[in-house]
């Protein structure tokens, strides 16, 4: 009797970044970045998200230019896509939500969610935050100001010691707002971008 081969298929593993980018700046990319090279990703995906449920929609730019401006920052590095998967999920959106959608639409990958120290310490506001911990593998990098505390329990919650690069898209706006030169905050394939002379 023939025997069947049992392959064993690797999943990707696959960073999730996702946040507002407001603009994308070279902090975001720095880390993720770091991320693949250091520890242990295939890929990081920068999945723009349209509304977080936790910030003021107001003084956000256009979906499509943030995705647009992110595409073109991270163009020629293959292990970075942009990623508009939340632009046609229900609004605002919810991480756990993008996390079970995304396993469905790709089921060769294993999903690792990326989240700052910032949010790790308010975890238990996002919606089914425990379901979120439990059954998804997330990296905690360092932010500035905040201690990480992983319950010992939980092997799937890695801390990881990336570089911190205290930079912020608030920074960048604010700055251009008055007038601020702060061009090298920007990745240089946006720089000129006309979006940035009528912030
Ligand atoms: N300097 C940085 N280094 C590493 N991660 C960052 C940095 N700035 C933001 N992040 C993370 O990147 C993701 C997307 O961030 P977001 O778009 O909110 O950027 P931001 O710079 O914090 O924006 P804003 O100032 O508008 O709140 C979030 O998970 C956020 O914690
Ligand atoms: O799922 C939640 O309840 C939830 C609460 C707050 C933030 N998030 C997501 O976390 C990501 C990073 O958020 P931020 O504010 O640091 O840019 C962004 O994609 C948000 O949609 C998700």
């Amino acid at each position: 009797m023939e025997k069947t081969a049992i392959k064993e298929i690797k999943k990707l593993n696959t960073g999730i970044f996702s946040g507002s980018f407001n603009p994308v700046h070279i902090g975001h990319l720095a880390l993720a970045n770091w991320l693949c090279e250091f520890a242990g990703l295939d890929e990081v995906w920068f999945v723009i998200t349209p509304h977080n449920p936790l910030k003021d929609r107001s003084n956000l730019m256009d979906d499509r230019l943030r995705y647009e401006l992110v595409e073109a920052s991270i163009a020629g590095y293959p292990k970075f896509k942009a990623s508009d998967f939340e632009f046609s999920l229900p609004q605002p959106t919810y991480t756990i939500d993008t996390l079970r959608a995304l396993e469905k639409t790709y089921p060769d990958r294993q999903f690792h969610f990326i989240m700052g120290a910032d949010n790790w310490a308010f975890i238990k506001r996002w919606k089914e935050s425990d379901q979120l911990i439990s059954n998804y593998p997330i990296l905690v990098y360092p932010r500035k100001g905040y201690e990480i505390q992983i319950p010992s329990d939980i092997p799937s919650i890695r801390k990881v010691d990336a570089p911190l690069m205290e930079i912020s898209s608030t920074f960048i706006r604010e700055s251009l707002k008055a007038g601020k030169d702060v061009r090298f905050f920007l990745p240089e394939a946006i720089r000129n971008h006309k979006c940035f002379s009528n912030i």
